[in-house]
């Protein structure tokens, strides 16, 4: 049986969906795969628990009562030396945590992402991520970047990969836009309404700036473009 230790960064929508995910598939990974799947450490953006033998059901009440004061390098610390398959999901909209991918991978974690900033800062630090991956066979998955769970990165990652010419991608690239506008355009409500519905149903940023700006959208065309090698 393969021990595969997951630490979660960030319990919002997509972390929280993540966590329920993996809770429920254990017993499907254990006994088709022989993966015994762990969440081992959870975390937001004030507090954090930690617990070798993986947190159950009982997660978020365990968080309230267990979860301590997070002070970042202690915490970074204290995990990096556990030496099994170790997986780092970034469910954040964090720049810090982005800024750290290097030194988590250095300590010899995979990264599982679907916040987009590590992929749209500067272009050294995007090929430095890869480089150290590469370097020490680990893994950088950012599928859910763009799309969310379509497979969309991939696919352009391998058209370009065996020597397609990518001329074109055209698509509606926000979820949270679509929603807004679409209602916007058929009822009779107060655009803040359908914001704040949009916000409470999980389709915007935690910072609903960033989507109204058109940066969230920005970002993914700049992962996409980099993607397709421009
Ligand atoms: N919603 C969607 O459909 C999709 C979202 N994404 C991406 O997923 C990410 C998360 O989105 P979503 O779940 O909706 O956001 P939420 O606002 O629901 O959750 C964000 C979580 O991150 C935590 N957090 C913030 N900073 C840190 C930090 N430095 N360390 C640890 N935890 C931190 C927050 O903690 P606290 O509550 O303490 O602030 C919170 O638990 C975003 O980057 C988004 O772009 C990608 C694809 C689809
Ligand atoms: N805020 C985003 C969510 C996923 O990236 C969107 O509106 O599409």
């Amino acid at each position: 049986m393969k021990l595969v230790h997951l630490y979660i960064f960030g319990i919002g929508n997509v972390g929280k969906t993540l966590i329920e995910q993996v809770l429920e598939s254990h017993t499907f990974f254990k006994e088709k795969h022989e993966i015994d799947l762990r969440i081992v450490g959870l975390a937001n953006s004030t507090h954090t628990i930690l617990k070798e033998s993986g947190v159950g059901e009982n997660w978020q009440n365990e968080f309230k009562s267990k979860g301590i004061d997070r002070k970042p390098d202690a915490f970074y610390e204290s995990f990096a030396t556990i030496p099994d398959f170790k997986i780092a999901v970034d469910a954040t909209a964090s720049k810090d945590l982005s800024l750290y991918y290097v030194e988590l991978l250095s300590k010899g974690f995979h990264i599982v992402t679907a916040n987009k900033i590590a992929n749209t800062l500067h272009y050294t630090y995007y090929k430095e991520i890869r480089e150290i991956a590469a370097f020490k066979d680990l893994r950088f998955e950012y599928e859910t970047n763009v799309g969310a769970a379509l497979p969309i990165v991939e696919s352009i990652k391998q058209l370009y990969k065996s020597g397609e010419e990518i001329v074109k991608i055209s698509g509606v690239f926000s979820g949270s836009l679509g929603y807004i506008f679409s209602r916007f355009s058929q009822e009779e409500k107060q655009f803040s309404q359908l914001l704040q519905d949009a916000l409470v149903d999980g389709y915007t940023e935690p910072d609903p700036r960033d989507d109204l700006s058109g940066m969230d959208v920005a970002r993914k065309l700049l992962i996409l473009a980099r993607e397709a090698g421009m």
